[in-house]
């Protein structure tokens, strides 16, 4: 982020490429070896004292250090041989630093950092020829070279960059400690020191918090600079946060421009001086990026934290400031710190200059920079709020600003869907309803389908009014690519197969084949995590049938609605309790006589039989008293029919489930046995099972702790036997009272009068004799 708003502020540029400042020798206390603490101005002796330590210096080529009198003559003294002391360091030197920082026009956020390199000491005659300082350390942006105080003449340091030259002369000063820096990819020399002594240390400059590129951040020449930012930006994410480095959301770049515009004075040709000549860099760069790029309108909204004008503390902070004075419109107040902002794009300019109709898109602070601040311009409202909560007072501030927009060309489908996915919908339809031939375009907008491969569900939410359901469906057939129109009815859900499209999906079975059309429908039902099938089934398949789709594809769904609701169906009946209630079995029935009827209509024997199947497996634990009202189906049935539908299977299994109940007879009125499936070995169940045997007990009192009462009573309620359960609260422990349901022997009269009249109108509908087998 630092690096493009660099760039973008390097048109009037703020900084130099050196940067020249003095200081107080107080600040500077070098201690060193054998010598001790160094007094200013240095005299004669202590700089031969100096020159007894030193060693003459090398020089770096290439990957060696040479040492040449001919390019470098000077004495060096290593770091090791002397020490700065901190304290004066810290007070001095670290605010210089920040001066230095801005003198060289390096980004605010930033900070400079040294690193001691040695101490140089020239006596007249040495000197060092131009060359340029090799970078020893990550992110060096400049080297610093501090010279002591001391009379010399002659030792300029000239220094070049991008053309321009200038001369440093330490010899004008001999009272105060100079601090000269310059950029690091400057050439520089040291001429001929001609007398005296000049005794300087040497640093790295190293700029901190900078994620840009270096030499983008020296670069002069401007378009370069811009160029070299934007093709950083749009290929890494590390001047993202941290937090959203991973994400793969298409990069924005959003520039707001220093001058006010209207919606009628906003276009290409007349943007204002600054705003024109980094625009025109801009798109320059972005010609060359393969990168998007519209002018916009914005709706800016900046939260601010202020303060009152009229406490004394903070305005006279604020006059103190060395900065300018900035007009506050809301004269009262004082604008401190941005505490919020947000982004609006409202009015879009194509590359054309055409304005778009696109909605307006709220852009994420990150991908937003500018270089004026909000601060700068007047806004159209504003809200001040006193003390709330988190923060002092706070100004609500809103503007109307210009922008730069630029994205890259491969994310332009991803983002213009995101900002407005229905108009862009239908401009990708607008060849199919202008009668465009697909040939004629089939690349084009093959590519933009692949595009938006990632965004079609998001898509799917927006298609709601049957028109909408029309079009897409025109649309997947229009483009003519059997992957692609898969792809695409992926995103939707299994309500898609419905009465409804029953058109569509055979149009489409039509161009696409059957097998295709079965391979979407399986995609769309293999996303139903919970089968609860397709709503009024039989309706469905008449409509398929009617409109005479391939009948592979009504066997399909027939198989699925079958198979899946049956696989249900089985995980609910592992519960016994399941298996008996009425309720349950009335659903179970009800699924396989609709689908008997589906089967029956359709024709289809393949299908019958797979229904007949499941009721044969008894995995259902269908009544075989309601089944007498499926098969009563096949009654009307000419003879033909009945044997090509091998109806004698199902009949005689109906029959010889009657006839066994049936055998069974009525239980003797004093008899209280039931039967049971015993689920639990443990003791307390042995004893309720020979309790629920036993043919001579109706109740039980059971005299047992309150988890034992509550194991009886859940396995009572798991097994579903009709027994009646109840508490009574006396003694200690607690009695269980377990009574078997008075009506036992009501029922199963009643269930043996409706077996044998149910089996004996089954004889005689379909002419069988009774206990025929
Ligand atoms: O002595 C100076 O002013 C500069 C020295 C220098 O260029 C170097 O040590 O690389
Ligand atoms: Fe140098």
């Amino acid at each position: 982020m630092n690096e493009i708003q660099a760039a973008l502020e390097a048109l009037e540029p703020k900084g130099n490429f050196y940067a020249q400042r003095t200081i107080s020798g107080s600040y500077l206390q070098v201690n060193v070896n054998k010598i001790g603490r160094l007094v200013y101005p240095l005299t004669a002796e202590i700089i031969q004292s100096l020159i007894a330590l030193a060693e003459p210096a090398k020089y770096g080529l290439k990957e060696q250090t040479i040492l040449d009198e001919s390019v470098r003559k000077v004495w060096e003294i290593k770091p090791t041989k002397f020490k700065i002391l901190k304290m004066g360091w810290r007070k001095g030197f670290e605010p210089l630093l920040d001066r230095i920082k801005r003198d060289l026009g390096l980004p605010d956020e930033t900070g400079l950092s040294v690193d001691l390199h040695n101490m140089l000491v020239y006596e007249p005659g040495c000197f060092f020829k131009p060359h340029q300082d090799s970078e020893k350390v990550d992110n060096m942006v400049a080297t610093m070279v501090v010279v002591l105080p001391t009379k010399h003449s002659g030792g300029e340091l000239v220094v070049e960059h991008n053309g321009r030259s200038y001369t440093f002369d330490s010899a004008k000063e001999s009272k105060l400690v100079q601090a000269f820096s310059f950029y690091a990819d400057c050439r520089h020399e040291v001429k001929s020191l001609k007398s005296g002594y000049r005794v300087v240390l040497t640093f790295n400059l190293i700029l901190e918090n900078y994620k840009g590129q270096m030499n983008s951040l020296t670069e002069r020449d401007f378009d370069k600079r811009i160029d070299q930012a934007i093709a950083h930006y749009f290929s890494t994410r590390d001047w993202l946060p941290s937090w959203r480095r991973n994400e793969d959301k298409p990069l924005k770049f959003v520039y707001l421009l220093d001058h006010e515009y209207t919606e009628s004075g906003l276009s290409w040709q007349h943007l204002k001086n600054t705003d024109r000549m980094r625009v025109e860099a801009l798109l320059k760069a972005s010609d060359k990026h393969q990168l998007d790029a519209y002018l916009t309108l914005v709706d800016s909204h900046e939260t601010w934290d202020c303060y009152d004008d009229n406490d004394d503390f903070y305005s006279s902070k604020y006059y103190d400031d060395e900065e300018e004075d900035e007009e506050s419109e809301e004269a009262n107040y004082i604008l401190n710190d941005i505490i919020d902002s947000e982004t609006t794009i409202e009015y879009w300019l194509d590359r054309q200059g055409n304005h778009r109709n696109f909605n307006t898109c709220y852009v994420e602070d990150c991908y937003v920079h500018a270089t004026v601040s909000g601060e700068d311009f007047t806004p159209y409202d504003s809200e001040y709020e006193g003390f709330m909560g988190n923060y002092g007072n706070t100004m609500d501030r809103w503007y109307k600003r210009a922008a730069i927009v630029m994205w890259q060309k491969k994310d332009a489908a991803a983002i213009l869907f995101g900002i407005d996915p229905l108009s862009y919908i239908n401009a990708l339809y607008q060849p199919m309803r202008d009668g465009i031939a697909i040939d004629k375009l089939e690349i084009d907008l093959h590519a933009q389908i692949d595009a938006l491969e990632s965004v079609w569900s998001a898509y799917i939410k927006k298609v709601e009014t049957p028109e909408q359901y029309g079009e897409m469906f025109q649309f997947v057939s229009y483009i003519a690519d059997k992957t692609r129109a898969k792809k695409i009815l992926e995103n939707f859900d299994i309500k898609l197969i419905a009465v409804d499209y029953t058109k569509d999906w055979h149009d489409l079975s039509g161009k696409y084949s059957a097998e295709w059309l079965i391979e979407v429908f399986s995609r769309l039902i293999e996303k139903e995590r919970l089968w609860d099938g397709f709503n009024d089934f039989p309706k469905l398949i008449k409509a398929f049938h009617q409109i005479s789709i391939d009948k592979e594809v009504l066997r399909f769904l027939f198989s699925m609605q079958l198979q899946r609701k049956v696989e249900r169906l089985q995980i609910q009946l592992e519960r016994k309790r399941e298996r008996i209630d009425a309720k349950s079995i009335k659903l179970r029935h009800d699924l396989v006589s609709e689908l008997v009827n589906v089967a029956l209509n359709l024709e289809d024997r393949v299908l019958h039989d797979k229904v007949i199947d499941v009721i044969l497996s008894r995995k259902l634990y269908l009544d075989s008293l309601l089944l007498v009202d499926v098969i009563e189906r096949y009654f009307p049935l000419s003879k033909e029919m009945r044997v090509q539908y091998d109806i004698d299977r199902i009949i005689s299994f109906v029959r010889l489930a009657l006839e066994e109940e049936k055998n069974l007879g009525v239980r003797d009125e004093n008899d209280w046995y039931i039967t049971f499936e015993k689920s639990c070995e443990c003791e307390l169940c042995d004893e309720l099972g020979g309790f629920l045997h036993d043919k001579n007990a109706q109740s039980k009192t059971w005299p047992i702790g309150e988890s034992k009462r509550q194991h009886v009573s859940s396995m009572v309620y798991d097994l579903a036997v009709p027994v009646k359960i109840e508490t009574l609260r006396q003694g200690s422990p607690h009695k269980l009272v377990l009574t078997k349901d008075d009506e036992l022997y009501a029922i199963s009269l009643k269930r043996h009068q409706k077996i044998s009249g149910a089996l004996a109108q089954l004889c005689l509908d379909f002419n069988i004799k009774e206990g025929a087998v």
